[in-house]
């Protein structure tokens, strides 16, 4: 049997209160289905930070390395805001997708039936939405160089981000981007803004090129990141793949969260390129949101976000293609049941607790 080695980094804020249940669900696959989950966990974020001073160790960076899949919960949090940039929380799931080369970040925007009626768009809006958002991870302004903040000498400082793309960057992602598509409705929409960033005239060239040389069976469409926000909460149901850069992607993607319910919802997976020998490709899942210190250690986190990212990581690391539909066929009878986690409560549901949740989940996913 093939390895199955996951790494678990659940960091911090409601990360932990998540992660918890995608443990249970694994150890019931193990117990139950025979699964063979071999798991080991570390450190990202503030807790690593707290521990030894950086965002991650060498030695998990290591463990990250190696692992089949890492599931990731969340970072970041108010305790570590004057900790210096360089070992910020963020800064290791930076370094993360960064190392082990994660340069497609797949966030499918999903409404399940039974949240259409209480998104806070019209139900006619966003009922049976099925986007997906693919987002560059490893360029752009997250990484280019330089990164700073200089001193001009009077009185008047000067921050700097660089946003950088090569050709070979914006080819491979709408590559992913393009194959996606054949696999859905065919249909691909490039975001970037050619009419104010150089960087956004080679993405809109590159795509085309590709698209003429590869891909010329599937629908282009090209739009202004600015307008593609706009498109998405006038009428998101005109789009299927969405292929855009790292930082629209990031913000175009907590967007079409909230078309889905609450961003408690939307998970991810971010995945590297085949290695050309095993055809294994190094992948993290995370949920999309972030470590809602607001909500934290109160027990209401939504944990379907996380929960939806390891059935990513059934079907994209371990081809349990089969688990992963049931784990999701699971989560849609769970909330067609009436269960609302607090980001999700609306009249005549029952609100239940982030245990509570992960319980149903699993016990659906299992009978
Ligand atoms: N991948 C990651 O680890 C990410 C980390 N962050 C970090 O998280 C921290 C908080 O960032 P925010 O901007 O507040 O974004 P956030 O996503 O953590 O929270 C935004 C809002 O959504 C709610 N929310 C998020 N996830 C939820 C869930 N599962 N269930 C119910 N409600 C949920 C929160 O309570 C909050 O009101 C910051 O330090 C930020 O840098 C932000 C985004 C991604
Ligand atoms: C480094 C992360 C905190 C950035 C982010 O918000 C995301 O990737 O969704
Ligand atoms: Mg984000």
């Amino acid at each position: 049997m093939a390895s199955k080695n996951l790494l678990l980094l659940a960091g911090d804020g409601i990360g932990p209160e998540a992660m918890a249940e995608v443990k249970k669900l694994i150890a019931a696959m193990n117990a139950k289905l025979g699964s063979g989950f071999v798991t080991d966990e570390g450190l990202v974020g503030g807790c690593a930070y707290d521990a030894h001073g950086a965002a991650i160790s060498d030695a998990d960076m290591e463990k990250a390395m190696a692992a089949d899949a890492v599931l990731f919960g969340a970072v970041g949090g108010p305790k570590w805001d004057k900790v210096p940039y360089e070992v910020r929380p963020e800064a290791g799931l930076l370094r993360l997708r960064k190392d082990m080369e994660l340069f497609a970040n797949l966030r499918p925007a999903i409404c399940y039936p039974a949240l259409a009626a209480s998104s806070s768009l019209k139900q006619e809006v966003v009922e049976g939405l099925d986007i997906l958002i693919v987002r560059e991870l490893t360029g752009g302004v997250y990484f280019g160089e330089p990164k700073q903040i200089i001193d001009l000498g009077n009185g008047q400082k000067r921050g700097i981000d660089t946003q950088v793309y090569d050709t070979f960057e914006i080819e491979r992602i709408s590559g992913v981007a393009f194959e996606l598509a054949r696999t859905r409705k065919n249909h691909v929409t490039s975001m970037e803004k050619r009419n104010v960033m150089k960087s956004g005239v080679l993405w809109n060239e590159v795509v085309s090129q590709t698209h003429k040389a590869r891909y010329a069976d599937v629908k282009l469409d090209h739009m202004l990141a600015d307008a593609g926000g706009m498109q998405l909460v006038r009428w998101p149901k005109q789009f299927d793949v969405i292929v855009t850069d790292n930082l629209f992607g990031d913000m175009l993607s907590d967007i079409a969260a909230m078309l889905t319910g609450s961003i408690g919802m939307l998970p991810s997976a971010s995945l590297g390129a085949p290695d050309v020998k095993t055809k294994k490709r190094k992948a993290l899942y995370e949920p999309v949101h972030g470590s809602a210190p607001d909500i934290a250690g109160q027990g209401i986190a939504n944990p379907i976000a996380m929960i939806a990212s390891f059935a990513m990581c059934l079907r994209y690391s371990f081809g349990m293609v089969a688990e992963a539909d049931k784990l999701e066929g699971a989560i849609a009878a769970v909330l067609d049941q009436g269960l609302r986690t607090k980001d999700i409560m609306s009249e005549g549901m029952t609100e239940v607790g982030t245990v509570e949740m992960g319980d149903a989940i699993i016990a659906k996913f299992l009978g």
